[in-house]
């Protein structure tokens, strides 16, 4: 007979926090967020660590080099996406690890013969009023001139005026040469008046460009996640098919941390994998996952697992319960992972850490996470919102938005289908293309979450994680209780706008 599970699966939604005692000690500025990345023993410390709880999905739609810097220079972790191929994936690593706090890589760019209509419509789509204008119109092309908005007049100009008419040609230009630091660049940017210091190569082509306002990011950012060579710490996923020639290159990349990203990790693949990286690559750390319950979880612990994944189908973009007919509710899933978790490490003295990936709709879901067990939580849909995705910002109606699409759709699996060169379509699909609402910066959006998770977690009398952990009680939530939890009996204003 099967088994039966004799409790409902349950979702965040279900569930509130009751508070404790708010001690005048739990201020939201003294909480810390700090939490364990990998396993380690009793009385000792993580390889690494997190400084705020978050990590971004391995997903085409989210996490690639630029996310990647943006979140650690938040104090999280991008796993770069392995839906490509295994030198473009290495590639992205490359750059977010050689990149330098403050030295960004041109995303807007074009050549002299574009025209005013083309600078409109790159600022449009990309939203950076600098533009790079290369010989060839690629980042590291030779570099020719800037355009800024103070070299043109929408007003006055014909939108068919060539670049090279009104762009800040080279000789004008205030540069940095290659090797500069970035306090010397900080010094011409203030000497010069500057917005923006190109760096440039000994062959006249475009290195970096260095924006005042990062560099004022850069020393207000005491939550970067760096190595000890001052370099961000990057993580990227991989599969249990292609390791043997993937983790190689992502190691000769200088990948910190690896997760194997599979929406079922119960499966003797995932051990092959495992031990492929233990036994060849011990430095390097490596998570597991996805699973629900505390069985898979043993398992992937048992391979070598540093840390685990928890979530099938809870994710926004998941349709694999829908199409497959498996998966968890993630409370419930993330309950019973962390509830054998706490008894492992009891009796082993060994604690692994565990994140609660897709799922997460509302800012409290993530305290929920937190109080329930998980160490951090990956998202996708919460930082596919925002300027750093990799994916195009389009208007839609009166709105803008941003694309996001499953790594199981057709859309993310095509790759597949043009590097080895005609492989059959999905034969069915695990997730969708979708929308989601363009938010803005990921430091202010980052910002607002946070400090809602430290002003709960003082709620409930804790100021660190660890503490919450312990001291969280939760409780369920009838589907009436849910209709008292929002305005009711009244009648709204018209500019009232749900929160997030
Ligand atoms: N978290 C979630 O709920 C879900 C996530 N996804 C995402 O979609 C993407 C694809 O996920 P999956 O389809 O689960 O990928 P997967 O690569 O883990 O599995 C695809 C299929 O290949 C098989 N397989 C794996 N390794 C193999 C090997 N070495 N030899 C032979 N067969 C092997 C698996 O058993 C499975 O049937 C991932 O990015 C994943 O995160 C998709 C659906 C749900
Ligand atoms: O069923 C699925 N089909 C897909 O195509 C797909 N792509 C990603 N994922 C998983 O969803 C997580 C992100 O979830 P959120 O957007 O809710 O944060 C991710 O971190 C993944 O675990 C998928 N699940
Ligand atoms: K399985």
């Amino acid at each position: 007979m099967a088994y039966y599970y004799m409790e409902p699966s349950r979702t965040f939604s279900e569930f509130l926090l009751v508070p404790n005692l708010t001690t005048k000690a739990c201020n939201p500025a003294n909480v810390s967020l700090k939490t364990p990345l990998v396993k380690f023993k009793k009385g000792e410390q993580p390889a690494y660590s997190l400084n705020i709880p978050f990590s971004s999905a391995v997903m085409q739609a989210v996490s690639d080099d630029r996310m990647a810097v943006a979140l650690a220079r938040s104090g999280g972790i991008s796993f770069i996406f392995g839906s490509q191929s295994v030198e473009s994936q290495a590639e992205m690593v490359r750059k977010a690890k050689s990149y330098k706090a403050g030295f960004v890589v041109s995303r807007s760019n074009l050549t002299p013969d574009h025209t005013l209509k083309d600078v409109l419509e790159l600022k449009e789509r990309t939203g950076h009023s600098t533009v790079a204008i290369t010989h060839d119109g690629s980042p590291n092309g030779k570099l020719l001139g800037i355009v800024t908005g103070r070299d043109y007049r929408v007003s006055r100009d014909s939108q068919s005026k060539s670049v090279a008419d009104f762009m800040t040609p080279f000789e004008k230009l205030v540069y940095g040469k290659s090797g500069i630091t970035l306090s010397e660049a900080n010094d011409l940017i203030w000497d010069h008046k500057l917005n923006c210091l190109p760096v440039v190569g000994d062959e006249g082509n475009l290195e970096y460009l260095v924006f005042r306002k990062d560099y004022d990011e850069h020393k207000v950012n005491p939550m970067e996640l760096l190595d000890a060579n001052k370099s961000y710490i990057v993580g990227a996923g991989i599969n249990t098919k292609d390791y043997r020639d993937r983790v190689p290159a992502l190691v000769a990349a200088g990948v910190d941390v690896l997760v194997i990203d599979s929406s079922d990790g119960y499966s003797e693949w995932q051990k092959d994998t495992i031990e492929f990286v233990k036994s060849n690559f011990p430095q390097v750390k490596i998570g597991a996952g996805n699973v629900v319950d505390k069985e898979g979880f043993q398992y992937l612990v048992d391979a070598g697992a540093d840390f685990v994944k928890i979530g099938i189908g809870g994710g926004s973009i998941c349709i694999t319960r829908e199409q497959k007919g498996i998966g968890r509710g993630q409370a419930s899933a993330l309950i019973e992972v962390s509830a054998a978790r706490d008894a492992y490490y009891e009796q082993t003295g060994e604690y692994v850490p565990i994140c609660s990936d897709g799922g997460i709709v509302h800012d409290y879901h993530i305290t929920l996470a937190l109080a329930m067990g998980a160490d951090f939580v990956m998202m996708g849909r919460y930082f596919a919102r925002f300027d750093e995705s990799p994916t195009r910002k389009l208007k839609v109606g009166n709105n803008f938005v941003k694309e996001f699409w499953g790594e199981g759709s057709n859309r993310a699996r095509n790759w597949e289908r043009y590097d080895t060169g005609g492989k059959a379509g999905l034969m069915f699909e695990e997730g969708v293309d979708s929308y989601v609402p363009y938010a803005g910066s990921l430091q202010e959006n980052m910002s607002k979450t946070l400090h809602k998770i430290k002003s709960t977690m003082c709620n409930c009398g804790s100021i660190s994680i660890p503490e919450l952990q312990r001291n969280a009680r939760i409780t369920l939530v009838s589907a009436t209780s849910i209709v008292e939890g929002g305005a009711h009996d009244v009648i709204l204003k018209e500019n009232n706008i749900a929160g997030e």
